[in-house]
């Protein structure tokens, strides 16, 4: 015999989720995702979920909630819950882990935030930290990419700075879009003296700089010859880079990580879509106006 469902202080669920109610509390449901009640940390109180509970489990709110059973004939007979309801109660392996990652996530960036403020362990290190926080700034990528697009006097090159701008502005885009669109907050520990932010950089998710070091560095390896130990000298910088984030204490970890993985995936795209004189020979013919 199964035993019943506990929810999360291990108290038996078979009275809100009968087994007989088809099970979608194990993710049948649609592919709905089943870990609200593991996120929500709402007082019992101001919990729509356990304010239904309570009321099921009113033997006045039963009787009167289950007219199947009869005034008084079943009293004990729970009413059934809406099914989002029941989903709701069941931690899920999705849940635990995503809560545990996130656990470790916000563990690890306040351990490593070890330059976050002048009085942290390596408070003297910040400023070294933000100078390498200005090396992958949006504005000084832009304004070199424009002032090298207007000293060049050959198509290659004006073809890969171009191509080099659009994924400057791509980037910045879709970092916009994520961070509004997740809104994480920037760790609690974080000073916000950043040089020239937008607003959504008030949300850290993903980290702008990071996205824009793998974005940028991949550039670089694909479209520059340069000799072995700089090309070294990209990669190290790049990951210097993200690793500062999180030193500063701007991001949590899985922001540096999440923009990584954004930024080598960004610079796919800007491949895929690669602007030549022959797909858009508008951009090239515009700039070369005088
Ligand atoms: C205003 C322009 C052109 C770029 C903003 C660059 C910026 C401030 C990004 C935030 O980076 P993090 O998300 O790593 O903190």
């Amino acid at each position: 015999m199964p035993s019943p469902r506990r929810n999360a202080e291990g108290r038996p669920l078979a009275a809100c989720a009968p087994s007989s109610s088809g099970s979608p509390a194990h993710g049948g449901g649609g592919g709905r995702f089943e870990f609200q009640s593991l996120l929500s940390s709402r007082a019992p109180g101001t919990d729509p979920t356990c304010a239904r509970l309570r009321a099921s489990e009113s033997p006045v709110h039963r009787r009167g909630s289950f007219p199947l059973a009869g005034a008084g004939s079943s009293p004990a007979l729970p009413s059934p819950l809406p099914e989002e309801d029941r989903m709701d109660l069941n931690p899920s392996f999705l849940g635990i882990a995503l809560r545990s990652l996130l656990a470790i996530d916000l563990w690890l960036s306040k351990k490593l935030g070890v330059c976050a403020g002048e009085s942290s362990s390596w408070g003297s290190v910040r400023p070294l930290m933000k100078l390498l926080e200005i090396s992958g700034h949006g504005i000084p990528w832009l304004l070199g990419t424009l002032y090298c697009l207007s000293r060049s006097d050959s198509w290659a090159g004006r073809e890969v700075l171009m191509n080099l701008l659009f994924s400057l502005l791509l980037d910045l885009l879709l970092v916009a879009l994520i961070k509004g669109l997740v809104r994480r907050r920037r760790p609690a520990h974080n000073q916000m003296d950043m040089f020239f932010t937008l607003s959504v950089d008030k949300y850290s998710f993903p980290s702008g700089h990071a996205t824009r070091a793998a974005l940028v560095s991949r550039f670089i390896l694909n479209h520059l010859v340069l000799a072995i130990p700089l090309r070294v000298l990209v990669v190290l910088w790049a990951f210097i880079l993200g690793l500062s984030r999180v030193m500063l204490g701007r991001h949590n970890v899985t922001d540096v990580a999440f923009g990584f993985f954004l930024g080598y995936m960004q610079y796919s795209i800007v491949d895929y879509c690669w602007l030549s004189p022959h797909n858009a020979p508008v951009l090239f013919v515009l700039w070369n106006q005088p």
